[in-house]
């Protein structure tokens, strides 16, 4: 995920040269990022300092990189489920903390993102919020409760988005069409969809009914997806486990 973000601040125009990588295994980065091993002797300074790695890598990476974060750092973190008190217990001596909840499509310019910090005005914290405008569309809450939902929402959303496109392409190889034929049709309708949605000033939901003509296919088809709240039950119930999941990925990172 964190080199999504990279590939999609260098495809912003940031400079690469503005990027320091810390992991002790040296990943392939894109030409010009550099590289650290572990974090500078002399500590990050006034560096913003995001973490990359899984939640539960925390209670073992954190111990190394602590001594070099201080209070003019300003620490992000894109952990899912990792809350801001369980970062400041582990980062005690850091400036501001922000956790940034980003998806794939960042690399791309096309993110969603949702941030929380644990004060707005502290310095370096409005940088965080330009920083994440710059890889698609942020948002920031006020309560921390939301970014649980913003994991399941945002994070992990693409995810439900594929399996929507693939049941489409199934669907439409099962009715006969070639199957890659029907993948490309699928993503490409799924991609002029959401860029017709996102440039009009009507709701999705009002969209649907302008697709479905009186009489005509579209609206079988809707009334399949409605009855019942079909697809908005199960969507739900995905988004529900998913946040469920977050919550609990918060109580692990106490322990
Ligand atoms: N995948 C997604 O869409 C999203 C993920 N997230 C969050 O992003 C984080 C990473 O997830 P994801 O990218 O899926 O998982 P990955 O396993 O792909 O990424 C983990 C990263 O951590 C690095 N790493 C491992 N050990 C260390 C270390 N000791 N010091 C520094 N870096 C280290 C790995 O580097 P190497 O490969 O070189 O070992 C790798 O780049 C998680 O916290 C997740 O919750 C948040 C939103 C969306
Ligand atoms: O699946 C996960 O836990 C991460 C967080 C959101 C997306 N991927």
């Amino acid at each position: 995920m964190a080199g999504a973000m990279l590939k999609g601040w260098i495809g912003a125009g940031e400079a690469p040269g503005r990027f320091q990588v810390v992991d002790p295994s040296h990943p392939d980065l894109p030409p010009g990022v550099n590289w650290h091993e572990g974090p500078p002797g002399e500590g990050f300074g006034d560096a913003v300092v995001q973490l990359g790695f899984k939640p539960q890598m925390l209670g073992d990476i954190a111990p190394g990189l602590a001594g070099a974060v201080g209070a003019e750092t300003t620490l992000t973190s894109i952990m899912a489920g990792v809350e801001l008190a369980s970062l400041r217990a582990a980062f005690p001596d850091a400036g501001a903390i922000v956790r940034v909840m980003p998806n794939m499509p960042v690399a791309i310019g096309k993110g969603a993102v949702g941030l929380i910090a644990e004060d707005r005005a502290a310095p370096g914290v409005e940088e965080i919020g330009a920083l994440a405008g710059k890889l698609g569309t942020a948002e920031w809450v006020a309560d921390e409760a939301l970014i649980h939902v913003l994991t399941a929402l945002v994070g992990s959303g693409p995810a439900f988005v594929y399996r929507y496109i693939d049941a489409l392409a199934r669907g439409g190889e099962r009715l006969g069409l070639d199957a890659d034929v029907s993948r490309r049709l699928s993503l490409a309708m799924a991609e002029g969809a959401s860029a017709l949605a996102a440039g009009s000033g009507e709701s999705p939901a009002a969209l649907a009914d302008r697709v479905a003509s009186p009489g005509g296919t579209t609206r079988k088809g809707l009334d399949v997806l409605d009855d019942g709240e079909a697809l908005a039950g199960v969507i739900g119930a995905a988004l529900d486990a998913a946040t469920a999941r977050a919550r609990e990925m918060a109580e692990e990172a106490k322990r």
